[in-house]
């Protein structure tokens, strides 16, 4: 089987997380969710909740489902690298994405999230596209969607396109050959602490030189921005007049007036380049923007999150444990 879905941007402007819609139990039930190739339980917004933690978002009811079963005794939290928090019990349920359906799906149900989630109208919750390794169910861990219907899958791969402010998609069990220009490069993945993590082989600011340098990132669509070391970004900026390490932000930021260089990343020798108007997360006053690229601190790896993931078509293959980077 093979299934696409599309992943809107929110806010419209700022592409601030993308969601897609998931369908839950019978009769249907459909949510928009952020899918997240960081992190790897499915869960959801639910009837469970305290309605000061609820606003806009649709909820899930269990007991308005005939195929939902409660995991007796299992429970699940989970934080996330912004510091956002949510947690909950457990059912089986039909989870249905594009047309692909698994019948026994672990929906973790949310009894409590963090102010983050509650303040965003646009997400009912996350669907992890991690590997299950990083999965918080107890006392047993929970495979994710995608690891249960992958035998299902004509191939055993999700395609993530995602788009500046316009919707995209995500293509499970397929690659549309005409989503992208000439052909994808792939490079192996390292597993091993459940993430979709890569090494690329360099950097360009704009039209300067290629830095030929190991960068230890994981792909994540969880993420908005692109993370990356400290040197790395400082070169970015210093290509960009009136950008500062902006002391009340802990970020940079530029004046929106700015022509912003592109930047590109390596695979091997495939160069995937963002475009410099893609490197403007949006406006935080009259003059002020805020850069899409900003510095990994002391996170273990780098993050290509959204910015990166915008500009290209990216091929999570789980069958070869690699991932494939396409310009488009
Ligand atoms: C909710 C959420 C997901 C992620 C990335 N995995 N972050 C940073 N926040």
């Amino acid at each position: 089987s093979t299934g696409i879905v599309a992943a809107t941007p929110f806010p419209a402007e700022y592409d601030r997380e993308y969601v897609a819609p998931v369908s839950l139990g019978t009769p249907a039930q459909e949510l928009n969710l952020i899918f997240d190739t960081g992190s790897s339980d499915l869960w959801v917004f639910s009837t469970s909740m305290p309605a000061a933690q609820v606003a806009g978002q649709k909820l899930y009811n269990p007991s308005g489902s005939s195929t939902s079963a409660v995991l007796w005794g299992h429970t699940w939290s989970i934080q996330y690298g912004d510091g956002s928090r949510s947690s909950g019990t457990v059912v089986n349920e039909l989870v249905t994405i594009g047309g692909i359906s698994y019948a026994s799906q672990a929906l973790e149900i949310a009894n409590g999230v963090s102010a983050q989630f509650s303040q965003d109208p646009a997400s009912s919750g996350l669907l992890g596209l991690g590997f299950s390794i990083l999965n918080t169910v107890i006392p047993t861990s929970q495979k994710t969607w995608f690891d249960n219907v992958l035998p299902t899958l004509a191939a055993p791969v999700f395609t993530v396109d995602l788009k500046r402010a316009a919707p995209g998609t995500y293509t499970f069990g397929a690659i549309d050959a005409s989503s992208y220009a000439g052909k994808i490069e792939y490079t192996p993945i390292d597993n091993s602490n459940g993430f979709w993590r890569l090494q690329a082989s360099g950097y360009q600011v704009g039209t300067s030189p290629f830095q030929p340098t190991t960068i230890d990132a994981i792909a994540d669509t969880g993420t908005t921005l692109l993370m990356l070391p400290a040197a790395i970004v400082k070169a970015y900026y210093a290509q960009v007049p009136g950008s500062q390490l902006h002391a009340s932000y802990g970020a940079y930021t530029f004046p929106c007036s700015a022509k912003l260089p592109s930047f590109t990343f390596g695979i091997g020798r495939y160069r995937g380049v963002i475009p410099g108007a893609f490197v403007s997360y949006g406006r935080i006053d009259a003059t002020t923007c805020y850069g899409g690229i900003q510095d990994q601190g002391n996170l273990p790896f780098s993050i290509f999150g959204d910015i990166l993931m915008k500009a290209q078509v990216v091929v999570f293959d789980a069958g070869r444990t690699r991932i494939g980077f396409a310009a488009k």
